[in-house]
């Protein structure tokens, strides 16, 4: 089999049972995590207090909501946008064209949950059908890979990623074969990283804020900061939607289970935890506290949105005024390397604002216990191991100057630490 990093391309998770054993404990975690939040004890370690049947597991109310759910992404997707953006050239100098209207999808699905809302939609039943939705998304997850493995059989050699596509089907399912598997203008790729599980997140966040509502009489403060923390998170990533093309995801890894299941089910049903935890297990929270906590999310934010926009600028256009007083390090690709501003200070300032932010989003379930930052422990392990796969892509790359940049800003997140 065609491999665009010939034979020897590096093998990564642990090659095929390394992935194998992902695709069973990534979805394993994901219903631990929603039996573990509903639970008394809300354990992050150890079983869960009962074991659902296949009854709790599946409903066919849940799959037509999941499938008109991912309809209407699609179709938001489809509509005309504001801007058109041009990805990066690929292997065969070609660029591809994706619609900047993530934002505007936000908006509408908004409108619409409201407008169904006044006319008596019942968003708060929404968390009692967490663990069903979970469940066909998985399996969604699974067929969807499935197709895009098939896909990829009569793919161009230059329409494959550079990693998976070793020859064998289970790694090569994981991780994907194609880069950008499309069907005419519609990226499945660049569509499921950005629509139906960010705004999926902030939804199912919202329906736990309305049950809380109807539970207790309103929303507590600690459901609001979580709440608004997130929306602004995901707000952030649909308004800055053209800055996703230039990531590792979709300019170096293939479309596979990994993506797809980590884009359409690992992030909704996950990244809710600390409201769904809120939800079942109310937490006390004084006006200081919360202050506090709102600064923390303010210096990681602005920490996160500052690198990222930072670098986006300067990829963009060097001479731009915000960023041409930089100083930088030239490599033999032609291309520049920061060495001052946030990027002299640690070699991923953007991961250290997003943990910034992932703590922020922990300490309104206070510290009882430890199940709401499970987003934190898993955010810190993808990070590093994230770093240490772009570190190597970037030395493959940059060669001597990314030495060079790595002897001038020794630490990769956190300064003096790490
Ligand atoms: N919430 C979540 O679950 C997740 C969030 N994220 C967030 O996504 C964002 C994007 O992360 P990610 O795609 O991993 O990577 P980055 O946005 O950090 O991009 C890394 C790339 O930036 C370029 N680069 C590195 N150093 C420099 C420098 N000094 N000067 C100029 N360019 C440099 C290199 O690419 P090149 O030179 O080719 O431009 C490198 O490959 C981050 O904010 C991260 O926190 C990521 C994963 C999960
Ligand atoms: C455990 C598991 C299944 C791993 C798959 C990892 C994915 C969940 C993440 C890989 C990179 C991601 C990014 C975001 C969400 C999580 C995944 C898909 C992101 C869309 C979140 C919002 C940010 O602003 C972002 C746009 C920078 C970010 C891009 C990477």
């Amino acid at each position: 089999m065609a491999s665009p990093e010939g034979p020897r391309a590096p093998l990564e998770f642990g090659g095929p049972m390394g992935a194998a054993a992902l695709m069973l404990l990534l979805p394993a975690t994901v219903f631990h995590l929603l039996l573990a939040a509903r639970s008394g004890p809300a354990r992050l370690l150890g079983p869960p207090a009962s074991l659902p049947g296949l009854e709790a597991l599946w409903s066919p109310r849940a799959l037509l909501l999941w499938l008109a759910w991912l309809g209407l992404q699609a179709a938001l997707y489809l509509l005309p946008a504001r801007k058109v953006a041009k990805g990066l050239e690929l292997k065969d100098k070609s660029r591809l064209r994706y619609p900047i209207n993530g934002f505007q999808a936000l908006v509408l699905t908004a409108l619409l949950v409201g407008l169904g809302m006044s006319a008596g939609l019942p968003l708060g039943a929404l968390p009692e059908m967490l663990l069903p939705l979970a469940f066909v998304a998985t399996l969604t997850a699974f067929i969807f890979s499935l197709f895009l493995y098939l896909k990829a059989q009569v793919a161009p050699v230059s329409a494959l990623a550079p990693g998976g596509n070793s020859g064998n089907p289970i790694y090569d399912f994981f991780l994907g074969r194609e880069l950008n598997p499309r069907i005419c203008s519609f990226d499945f790729k660049y569509f499921c990283e950005l629509r139906p599980g960010l705004i999926g997140w902030v939804l199912i966040n919202l329906a736990l804020l309305v049950k809380e509502a109807e539970l207790r009489g309103r929303p507590s403060l600690a459901m609001w900061l979580v709440n608004g923390f997130q929306l602004l998170y995901v707000g952030d990533a649909l308004w800055h939607e053209e800055a996703v093309l230039t990531t590792m995801d979709i300019t170096h890894d293939g479309f596979g289970f990994m993506l797809a299941f980590g884009d359409i089910a690992w992030v909704p049903f996950t990244y809710s935890l600390q409201a769904q935890f809120l939800l079942h297990h109310p937490q006390p929270l004084g006006l200081p506290m919360a202050a506090t906590i709102c600064l923390i999310n303010a210096i990681g934010y602005y920490i996160f949105r500052g690198a990222n926009s930072q670098k986006n600028t300067f990829r963009k256009n060097p001479s731009d005024p915000r960023v041409a007083g930089l100083e930088t390090i030239s490599t033999a690709t032609g291309r520049q390397l920061l060495v001052s501003g946030w990027w002299g200070m640690v070699r991923h300032p953007n991961y250290l604002g997003d943990l910034i932010m992932a703590l922020a989003w922990s300490l309104p379930c206070g510290v009882s216990h430890l199940l709401p930052y499970f987003y934190l422990l898993y955010f810190t392990a993808l990070l590093v191991h994230r770093e240490a796969r772009d570190e190597r892509q970037c030395l493959q790359k940059y060669g001597l100057a990314w030495q060079e940049y790595c002897r001038r800003v020794p630490y990769r997140i956190m300064p003096y630490i790490y």
